[in-house]
């Protein structure tokens, strides 16, 4: 199966770099285009894909197209390509739906929220498909984004919340940390940033990996770390005060810029047909 990739920013990059270190595609299977040669130049130099000479070319020969632009630049670049029905067009983009898919292709399509993480062959990858997929096309494409990472189907109702958890989670779990390091320095001006920033990368891993292997609940592991009467009950209580107006707070602002893009997106569509294209 020929895999297309338009796109190589972040998470097209991220897709190469999957798919080439999980194995899973080949890499003379995987032919990429980005608008600037640079970044498609250095993919091919990193794995030995092929690079396209144009976006065309990409969606006339691949039987499974990732288009990996910005929202904003999907729609209208997806109905240039006049793609063949036969392609699966496959969409990253946070705030184009289904339906915006299937209003500019006549095949199979799918919404996949991908993430960072999967670089390293971890982390959720969210879809979910149109019912224009057979259920042998479905199993298929669930087999290929769980070579890299783990592959959860989500309906578009739950698929921003979720977004916020498995997508924007490396972002925001990065910030929260980044605010951790700093507030340690702040306190104790003798600890340098960096170090503090190390020491809180390495507790992430070993959390994480303790979590999984000994397959702890989070009630749990602070069980196990909050001696009763001792220190970290404190900071937890901290935390249980702060955090849940802060996290809700989250939500609501991710809730309405995706409303935004979501709004964007159909007004772009609206325009388009109004000038008949
Ligand atoms: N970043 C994430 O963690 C993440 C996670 C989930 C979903 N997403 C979604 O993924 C999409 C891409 O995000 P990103 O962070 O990867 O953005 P990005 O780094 O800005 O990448 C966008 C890429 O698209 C290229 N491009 C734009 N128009 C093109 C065209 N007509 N033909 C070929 N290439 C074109 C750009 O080329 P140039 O090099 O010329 O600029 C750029 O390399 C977005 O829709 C976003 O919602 C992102
Ligand atoms: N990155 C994209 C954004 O921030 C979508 C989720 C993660 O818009």
């Amino acid at each position: 199966m020929k895999i297309g990739i338009i796109g190589l920013g972040s998470m097209g990059q991220m897709l190469v770099t999957a798919f080439c270190k999980s194995k899973a595609v080949s890499p003379k299977d995987l032919l990429v285009y980005n608008r600037t040669r640079e970044k498609a130049d250095r993919m091919q130099e990193t794995y030995g894909v092929t690079v396209a000479s144009s976006a065309e070319e990409v969606g006339h020969s691949a039987d499974l197209l990732f288009v990996c632009t910005k929202p904003l630049d999907l729609l209208p670049l997806v109905k240039e390509l006049s793609l063949p029905s036969q392609v699966h067009l496959v969409s990253v983009a946070a705030g184009v739906s289904i339906e915006d898919l299937e209003a500019v292709h006549t095949g199979p399509v799918s919404k996949v929220i991908p993430t960072i993480t999967s670089q390293e062959l971890r982390g959720v990858s969210l879809y979910t498909c149109s019912s224009r997929l057979t259920g042998e096309q479905q199993k298929q494409f669930a087999s290929l984004l769980s070579s890299i990472g783990t592959a959860q189907e989500v309906s578009e109702q739950e698929i921003e919340t979720a977004t916020i958890l498995t997508s924007s989670g490396p972002g925001l779990l990065a910030g929260i940390m980044e605010s951790f390091a700093q507030a340690a320095v702040r306190k104790s001006p003798g600890l340098s940033l960096d170090t503090a920033r190390k020491m809180l990368v390495e507790t992430m891993l070993g959390t994480a990996q303790l979590l999984q292997s000994e397959q702890l609940g989070f009630d749990q592991l602070i069980e196990r770390v909050a001696t009763k009467g001792g220190i970290t009950e404190e900071g937890l209580r901290v935390l249980e005060k702060r955090l849940p107006a802060g996290f809700d707070e989250l939500f609501d602002m991710t809730e309405s810029k995706h409303a935004l893009l979501k709004e964007r997106v159909k007004q772009q569509a609206a325009n388009n047909q109004e000038k008949g294209d």
